[in-house]
């Protein structure tokens, strides 16, 4: 027998990553697309594969999300929401969904660690699967496990993230993320060599509780952007990885709306579902 297709929801669907995500899914065969939801008022009520630039899809855009979510916990099958919003209203929509059973794929960054804590506690409650994805690339998830292959031997390191100047938060979600994996063998990196002044505040960017540079970049002309850099006496080993187009998201995104209908938890990371 044929599995019917997954129903999904894309919340941010009018944006860059939310269009990218609207064209993927209107491509898979095993998942349909049951909701749209953006706020801008011009949008609202146009269909969102118009609005994405892969032909009609029937489905309009909408700024319900209760509404919305509600008529997805109907499906017969379980429904996916995807979230590619801001960080500002991410948490509550992450909550909105677990709260109707509709299992959410985070996308979006910014969450703080004790909203994080509070989804995952909710998700548990609920016996709902959730994930929360800093970044969807595989080139990430390989960058940061050698970074964390590295870090066993390197004892000072520096991330310095690059983004569009649209980016509402900073340091970025990988960023995070990446210091979070370095962070895990409980060494503190960046040992003080001199006593230092930041003649102008922020000069050496922000610094973990473990001692983990952090710099963010944001120009126009850049899309997402990631170095690790290590320094040791007589020596650097450098990890970087580019994005050049949202697309190479979208096999990172597809496979989470199908994973997460096999949890019962929230999951914090692609590298955990890959
Ligand atoms: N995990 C990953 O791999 C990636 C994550 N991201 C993250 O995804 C998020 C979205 O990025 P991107 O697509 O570039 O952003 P955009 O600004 O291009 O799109 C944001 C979308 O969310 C909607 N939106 C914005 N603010 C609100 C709000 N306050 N309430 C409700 N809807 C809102 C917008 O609707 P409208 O236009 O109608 O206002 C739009 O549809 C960011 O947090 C970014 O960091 C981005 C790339 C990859
Ligand atoms: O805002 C973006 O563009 C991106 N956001 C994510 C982050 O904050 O890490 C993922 C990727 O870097 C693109």
């Amino acid at each position: 027998m044929t599995q019917a297709p997954i129903p999904v929801v894309v919340n941010g669907a009018t944006g860059k990553m939310g269009r990218e995500t609207i064209k993927a899914i209107a491509a898979s065969k095993d998942m349909t697309l049951v909701g749209a939801l953006a706020r801008n008022p011009d949008r609202i009520g146009q269909d969102v594969g118009e609005v994405a630039g892969c032909g009609p899809l029937e489905v309009p855009i909408l700024n319900d999300m209760q509404g919305t979510l509600a008529l997805a916990s109907q499906e017969k099958q379980p429904a996916v929401m995807v979230d590619f919003t801001h960080p500002d209203v991410v948490y509550e929509n992450a909550r909105a969904a677990i709260a109707y059973g509709v299992r959410p794929v985070i996308g979006t960054t910014g969450l703080s660690v004790e909203q994080l804590n509070d989804l995952a506690d909710f998700a548990d409650k609920a016996s709902i699967g959730c994930l929360v994805i800093p970044n969807f690339s595989i080139g990430v998830v390989l960058m940061q496990q050698a970074a964390v292959q590295a870090s066993r031997y390197f004892d000072h390191v520096e991330i310095i993230e690059l983004h569009h100047n649209q980016k509402a938060d900073a340091p970025s979600g990988t960023a995070i993320q990446t210091a979070q994996l370095l962070a895990e063998f409980g060494k503190a990196f960046n040992p003080p060599t001199v006593d230092e002044t930041e003649k102008l505040p922020g000069a050496r960017g922000s610094q973990t509780e473990d001692g983990i540079r952090i710099h963010s970049v944001r120009l126009p002309g850049l899309i997402a952007h990631q170095e690790v850099i290590f320094g040791a006496p007589g020596q650097l080993y450098t990890l970087r990885h580019d994005t050049s187009d949202r697309a190479s998201y979208m096999p990172g995104v597809l496979l989470c709306i199908r994973k997460v209908l096999e949890l019962k938890s929230l999951v914090y990371g692609l590298e955990k579902v890959l």
